[in-house]
Parts: structure tokens; sequence; C-alpha cells
């Protein structure tokens, strides 16, 4: 699975630990930056990863941020795109099961490189339920 990653300054330090944790799983991973801790705009890097994702040409995404809402909203202005802003396992396991998320968007002023380290191991590993949720997806989609 091909990961596609992005983050600004404020998520730099996290993008790169879970750079390598995905690489050491075995995922290929399309980094989008930044490379720095420098004051950045996260639009620049979030909207190419997510239409890497939009287009298939990555299957997932991960982005980070201060907080992950200005990268959650940035994402999901892409067509196609359903990114969800996870704080904790039930909420990164229920945006899987119930709304196919194809981005994680996280805050590295949030939670710590453990927790985030954990969600996104529960993220990728759990699967889109579909039935009724199919339904209100494709309805979105409209
Ligand atoms: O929602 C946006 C993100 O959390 C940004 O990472 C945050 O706004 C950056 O803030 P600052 O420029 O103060 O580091």
């Amino acid at each position: 699975m091909k990961i596609a990653l992005a983050s600004d300054h404020a998520g730099y330090k996290y993008k790169e630990i879970i750079k390598e944790w995905l690489k050491s799983r075995g995922y290929e991973v399309a980094d989008f930056g930044t490379d720095s801790e420098e004051s950045c705009s996260y639009t620049d890097f979030i909207r190419p990863a997510a239409e890497a994702v939009a287009e298939g040409k990555c299957d997932r995404g991960i982005v980070l941020g201060g907080s992950g809402n200005g990268e959650a909203i940035t994402a999901n202005k892409v067509r196609g795109i359903r990114c969800a802003l996870c704080w904790d396992l039930r909420s990164a396991r229920l945006s899987r099961e119930h709304n196919n998320a194809n981005v994680l968007s996280l805050g590295q002023r949030m939670m710590s490189i453990e927790e985030a380290i954990e969600i996104v191991e529960l993220w990728l590993s759990t699967d889109f339920e579909g039935g009724r949720h199919q339904t209100r997806i494709d309805a979105i989609e409209k």
C-alpha cells in the first residue's frame, strides 16, 4: 500500500517519525513535504498529497499539522477525498468503518508520538463496513 504523507512545519517532526515507521512496516511512502520546521502554509503540501490519493497515485493519505484542522479542511476540498481528523483510537476506527476515510489528519500538538503511531496503525488496518454507510458516502459524492 502506498501512502501519501504531508505536513506543515507544526507537523514535521511527527511526519518524519511516521514515515520511518511506515517504511519499517513495508508501506511505500510518497512524501509531499514540508522538509523542515520553517514556518510555511499547510495548503502547499497537503493539497498535492490529497490530489495524489484522489487520482489513485496513492492508496491512502496521512496529513499532519499542529491541530490537524487546517490540514483536514484543505484535504477535503479535493473531490473524492474523505479526510478524517482523528484524536484517539475510537475516532480513527470509526473513520474507517463508517466513513471509509481515505486520508487521516493528526495534530502534532494534540497527542504524543506514541498515540499518533497507535492511531496510524489502527487506521491503516481497519476495513470499511459498507452497507448503510456506503449509501451515505454516495450521497456525499453527489
Ligand atoms: O490548522 C492548522 C494547523 O494546526 C497549523 O499547523 C497551525 O495553524 C500552524 O500554526 P503556527 O503557524 O502558529 O505554527
